[in-house]
């Protein structure tokens, strides 16, 4: 079982200071959601876990080794970068065969990664032609071919449709499911609420947030109910008592949170108060995460 540990890791450039003292463990067994607004260092961050950049201060270890360190990093880390880096000409069959060969793998795991990603009938294709998402599932064989422990996908869904986007998050959580760690970054949560175990959040190159999915859930996915009432002001006064949080929503209903909508109709029932609308509301994660990133957003806003 596999982790990457990054230690105080901090990347200049010039004066910029684009990843900023950043701790966080990537654990085995799960996705690790890596979320950011645009510009707040993901890419750096993963460029430096791999070393293809040099971390100002600070340290990163994949298995308790450093990225260069690694015999044959393809066997210990898969990493997807850029899925259109792909020359077009070539055949999907014969990028991967190259990729192997290369980096001294067998040949017969092309074949294995090729099935595993749904490339099999395409696998003689030039690249060329492959649409968004086949690349992506190229680019995701290509991590696979040396079976590694540590998975890195920077933005994979971006610019999928649909289909390509549940393929994607299926893809990720099996992959997690065999034990591995992956870390997948994004900009945003509404990819990850259903993708990711833990969430690692970034604002300006500085952690944010490193918390479970779940726990990120409890604490901002908690809804509202939404409701009306001939007697908004008194029964409001009467939730408050009761503990719940109250707030004026539109055309004179209430938005309650702390209480169920069942305990509200309860308090209702108890209090003869008629209610014409009693609408449990979710709410939403992005919501959430644009409130927690929203300093580094508008900082970078204003220096813009
Ligand atoms: N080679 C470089 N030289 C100078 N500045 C850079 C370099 N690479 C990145 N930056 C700057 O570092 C900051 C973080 O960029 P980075 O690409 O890591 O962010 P990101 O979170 O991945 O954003 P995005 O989602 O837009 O890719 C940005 O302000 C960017 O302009």
């Amino acid at each position: 079982m596999t982790s990457i540990e990054v230690e105080a890791l901090t990347k200049k450039y010039g004066p910029e200071t684009v990843v900023d003292d950043l701790s966080f463990t990537v654990a085995p067994g799960q996705v690790t959601g890596f979320l950011g607004p645009n510009g707040a260092g993901k890419s750096t961050t993963m460029k430096m876990i791999i070393g293809l950049a040099a971390p100002t201060r600070g340290t990163v270890a994949i298995g308790g080794r450093r990225y260069d360190d690694l015999t044959v990093p393809l066997t210990e880390v898969g990493v997807l970068l850029d899925a259109g880096a792909v020359h077009g000409s070539r055949k999907a069959r014969d990028h991967l065969l190259a990729l192997a060969v290369s980096n001294g793998l067998p040949r017969h795991r092309v074949d294995d990664v090729l099935a595993r990603t749904g490339l099999e009938g395409v696998a003689g294709k030039r690249v060329g032609g492959f649409s968004l998402g086949m690349r992506q599932r190229l680019g995701i064989a290509a991590t696979l071919l040396g079976d590694p422990e540590v998975l890195i996908f920077d933005e994979p869904v971006n610019g999928l449709d649909p289909d390509g986007i549940r393929w994607i998050r299926g893809f990720m959580r099996s992959l997690a499911g065999e034990g591995r760690a992956v870390l997948v970054s994004s900009h945003l949560m509404s990819e990850m609420a259903q993708t990711a175990d833990h969430l690692v959040v970034i604002g300006q190159g500085r952690l944010i947030a490193d918390t479970s999915m779940s726990e990120f859930m409890r604490a901002n996915g908690e809804g509202t109910v939404l409701v009306r009432t001939p007697e908004p002001d008194s029964f409001a006064t009467r939730l408050a008592a009761a503990g719940a949080t109250v707030r004026d929503g539109l055309e004179s209903s209430l938005v309650v949170s702390g209480m169920t909508s069942e305990e509200i109709g309860k308090l209702a029932t108890y209090h003869g108060v008629t209610l014409s609308e009693l609408t449990p509301q979710q709410a939403s994660l992005e919501d959430a995460f644009m409130e927690l990133t929203k300093d580094s957003v508008e900082y970078q806003g204003a220096a813009a």
